[in-house]
């Protein structure tokens, strides 16, 4: 990274009584960066953001943000824009009122009609909170995010209770904020969204980075797929495979491009259908089952 990073955190501990729930944690995030921090159940993500967010006191290490402690809230604050898992907005406030309350409190200063707008509820400017639907209000929670349009952005669990037009809408308006320069951190358990959009992964698991890097370093580790089911008729196949509890073929390789290559040849050479083949990297979530089955 050869600017300041946006996020440094250096041996990050922290403890609830005895319990050590985030272990000697260090990375960093670069300006523009999309971060996914993933993890399991009980990894210690939320702990950590909740120290970059300067919401908690590190136990240990040290946690820089822009250059300050989190916890300089003056010089740190206006600066970014957090999408909690649920703001928290009053429920006797009407939309428009709502995002106006989330310029006062950023200190940022945007048009309440262009947030509206991009969060796709100026229909609903004038409803009240109490009234509005789960996706709805899941929209005005990203509105804090979008308000002034921050440098560093948190969202936490961004895409949860949306539907699909919803979740394209918010995704373009990320590469929006993007565009624009700002630094996005994600957590997500839809490990696609994160797989598709992150520049690079933190996977917690026990408190600790279980693995740190680009989607492609993580995945790299483990085989990638070839499936397909073959008539009962069809001759042996060329290179080694397994059954999977379907039925279906399964070959599992680190050499995907030369075994399809040879697989379709085979099947071409024998007037073989491969039924509903697919072929792929591997996922993350196959990463992320390989972290149960340690
Ligand atoms: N206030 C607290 N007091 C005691 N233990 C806590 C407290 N907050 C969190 N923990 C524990 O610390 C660990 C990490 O919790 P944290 O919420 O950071 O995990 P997470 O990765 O966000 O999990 P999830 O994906 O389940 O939301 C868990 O074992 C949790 O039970």
């Amino acid at each position: 990274m050869t600017s300041t990073p946006v996020i440094d955190v250096e041996r990050l501990n922290l403890s609830y009584g005895d319990f050590h729930a985030v272990k000697d944690l260090s990375f960093q995030v670069g300006k523009g960066e999309l971060y996914a921090l993933l993890g399991t159940n009980g990894a210690g993500k939320t702990s950590t953001l909740e120290t970059i967010e300067g919401h908690r006191k590190a136990t240990s290490g040290t946690v820089r943000v822009f250059g300050h402690s989190p916890r300089d809230r003056r010089a740190v604050r206006p600066r970014m824009g957090i999408m909690l898992q649920e703001s928290g907005f009053s429920p006797d406030l009407t939309v428009r009122e709502s995002v106006r309350l989330i310029g006062k409190l950023s200190q940022r200063t945007d048009r309440v009609e262009r947030v509206l707008s991009i969060v796709d509820l100026t229909h609903k400017a004038g409803t009240l909170v109490s009234q509005l639907s789960g996706g709805e209000k899941r929209r005005l929670d990203f509105a804090t995010a979008v308000y002034g349009s921050p440098e560093l952005i948190f969202l936490d669990e961004p895409t949860t209770g949306l539907d699909i037009q919803s979740r394209d809408a918010l995704w373009d308006a990320v590469d929006k904020l993007r565009e624009d320069g700002s630094t996005i951190v994600l957590t997500t358990h839809y490990l696609e969204e994160a797989q598709q959009r992150a520049d690079r992964i933190g996977l917690m698991h026990k408190g600790t980075f279980h693995q740190e890097g680009t989607v492609s370093e993580l995945t790299r580790t483990l085989p990638a797929a070839i499936r397909f089911s073959l008539p009962a008729s069809a001759p042996a196949l060329p290179l080694p495979a397994a059954r999977d509890s379907g039925g279906d073929f399964l070959i599992e390789t680190f050499g995907l491009q030369n075994d399809l290559y040879a697989l379709l040849g085979w099947a071409h050479a024998n007037a073989v259908e491969l039924r509903e083949l697919q072929a792929g990297p591997t996922r993350l979530d196959d990463v992320f089952r390989s972290i149960g089955s340690e």
